[in-house]
């Protein structure tokens, strides 16, 4: 595993997508082109007019933020382990993001879609689905992490598009695998950074996302990193206000057949206070092949990753890093 750190340098691509939120396909054109850049050199790359109000993020730290300061009987509760879709509250130290490293320094409260538990794709057993558990404690919660799913989704749809026609494809390649998209809401909560941590233990450790795309809203705490392989080094993402943090998850490195880099990040919480993050994974439909583009193939050039179904995928990831 990568360790040696950089001095701090943003160094990440900041893109902002008003072309690609509006009907002219020249506009739309020139911000695939910067989508594409930023994938094939980083994976990373921060996102600007996006479209989502800033008070409903700001509604989301606060109610993310009142839910961790809730006494551990209330949070526990709605613990994830009484889910069968996996979402609820999750203790520290409950999931090891990076392969033989201590447990993380976070805990998490899982949010996805509404399903209802008659609903055929409960009934079916399909993975990560049915009702959410939402917290007695506090009225405003569901409504506002509800709304917040449904705008953070449509955002994901619209840079799916961006990514389809970055990858030289129409810009509705990708609509089978937007059709009925799974994707999870986490709220994080992050310590500061212990003054004695066991070997190698950290907020959250080093890690490739699962799905298809992240879009992630931090606070100003900072911490989060970027392994940068070209120069093997990490480089810090710090918060930038207003903006998303948007990175590559394994489902487009095997679509493009690594030309878009999943790339490793981590999380060290060294503000001496508090972090709070929230993730929005964007997977997909669950029952959607993923297989390499033609688009990504050189002549003579071998797929590395077989074909998967998201959901195959999905429960790989998921039983690597909860043991
Ligand atoms: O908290 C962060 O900034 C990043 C979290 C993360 O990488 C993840 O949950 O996958
Ligand atoms: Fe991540």
């Amino acid at each position: 595993m990568p360790s040696e750190t950089a001095p701090a340098s943003p160094g990440l691509p900041l893109i902002d997508i008003r072309g690609l939120r509006g009907a002219d396909p020249v506009a739309q054109r020139a911000v695939a082109d910067q989508l594409r850049q930023a994938c094939l050199n980083h994976g990373f790359f921060y996102v600007t007019h996006h479209g989502i109000d800033a008070a409903l993020i700001a509604q989301v730290f606060a109610a993310s933020q009142r839910f961790f300061d809730l006494g551990m009987d209330d949070k526990l509760a709605v613990d994830k382990r009484l889910s069968p879709c996996n979402r609820g509250y999750e203790p520290l130290k409950a999931q090891t993001l990076e392969s033989g490293a201590p447990p993380d320094l976070k805990e998490s409260f899982y949010i996805g879609a509404e399903v209802p538990p008659d609903d055929p794709r409960v009934q079916a057993g399909r993975f990560n689905t049915g009702p959410n558990q939402w917290p007695a404690a506090l009225p405003d919660f569901a409504p506002v992490m509800t709304r917040y799913h449904a705008a953070a989704l449509a955002l994901g749809e619209t840079l799916m598009r961006g990514l389809a026609l970055s990858l030289d494809l129409p810009p509705d390649h990708f609509d089978a695998y937007l059709e009925d998209p799974s994707a999870t809401l986490r709220l994080l909560h992050y310590p500061p950074q212990p003054a004695n941590p066991q070997p190698g233990e950290k907020g959250c450790g080093a890690h490739t996302d699962f799905g298809g795309i992240t879009l992630l809203l931090q606070d100003d705490a900072g911490g989060l990193q970027v392994w940068d392989s070209q120069q093997r080094h990490w480089i810090d993402a710090p918060p930038v206000p207003g903006a998303f943090v948007v990175n590559i998850g394994d489902l487009l490195a095997r679509w493009t057949n690594d030309r878009y880099v999943s790339t490793l990040h981590r999380v060290i919480n060294l503000s001496g206070r508090e972090r709070y993050s929230v993730p929005f994974f964007f997977t997909g439909n669950l029952q959607h092949r993923v297989e390499c583009l033609p688009t990504c193939l050189a002549p003579g050039e071998a797929p590395k990753y077989p074909a998967v179904t998201v959901e195959e995928h999905q429960i790989a990831c998921y039983r690597r890093t909860y043991g």
